[in-house]
């Protein structure tokens, strides 16, 4: 390493040297809503517990109820909402922890956003396309949005009547349809191990 090695490079090449264990990252799962992306990072979440990481999942409904109450739908507040998970889980992966955020973020702007916030503080980030076809979505419906938005009773849900900005070059893509919950969340779990994560 030289003396000109800037800041960041110096940070990601010890986040490299550390231990799985002790190496920080944030894992972000972005896809349509029941696209299966809480579901994949509570069972990654309680795997990698289980190994000994530092976990924290920054779930998006959860968000919602505190960090950014009052926030709603619109392209600016989701790029709010998007940006604040950022803020935070940088911190906390910069710290060792393994952060997981199960969040749409439909806004490919948003998520560079938060992309570069990472590599500017040479701060790890994948970002991992929960790729479920919306059709699959509205028919597990989990909250019952994609009935609501059908019966007139919702507008603006994402993948439907508002925009989803599909990652072009995501670290990971990965499917869920025909594929049991042990099946994708071993999936993500091998690509972590994979990046020396797990
Ligand atoms: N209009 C509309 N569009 C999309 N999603 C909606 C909407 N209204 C409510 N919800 C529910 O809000 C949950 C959290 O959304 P996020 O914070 O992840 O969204 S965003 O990234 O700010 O766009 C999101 O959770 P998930 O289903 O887990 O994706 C939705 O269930
Ligand atoms: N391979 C899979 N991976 C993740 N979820 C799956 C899979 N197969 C079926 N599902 C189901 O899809 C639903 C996804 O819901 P959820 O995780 O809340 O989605 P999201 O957080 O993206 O809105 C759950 O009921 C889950 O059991």
């Amino acid at each position: 390493m030289t003396a000109h090695t800037p800041v960041a490079d110096r940070a990601a090449e010890a986040a490299r040297a550390a231990a799985p264990c002790e190496r920080g990252a944030t894992v972000w799962l972005t896809g349509l809503p029941s696209a299966g992306k809480t579901t994949l990072a509570f069972a990654l979440a309680e795997r990698l517990r289980h190994e000994g990481h530092k976990v924290e999942v920054l779930d998006g409904d959860e968000i919602r109820e505190f960090l950014s109450k009052g926030l709603g739908f619109s392209r600016e507040d989701r790029h709010t909402n998007v940006t604040r998970i950022g803020f935070v889980a940088e911190k906390l992966a910069a710290n060792g922890v393994k952060v997981l955020a199960p969040v749409i973020a439909p806004f490919a702007d948003s998520r560079a956003a938060v992309r570069e916030r990472h590599a500017a503080a040479g701060t790890e980030f994948l970002e991992i396309h929960v790729a479920t076809p919306v059709e699959l979505c509205a028919e597990r419906d989990v909250k019952g949005l994609y009935a609501k938005q059908a019966a007139g009773e919702l507008s603006g849900l994402t993948g439907v009547d508002d925009p989803y900005e599909a990652p072009t070059t995501p670290e990971l893509r990965i499917q869920t349809q025909g594929r049991a919950v042990a099946e994708s969340a071993a999936e993500l779990h091998a690509f972590l191990t994979e990046r020396g994560l797990a």
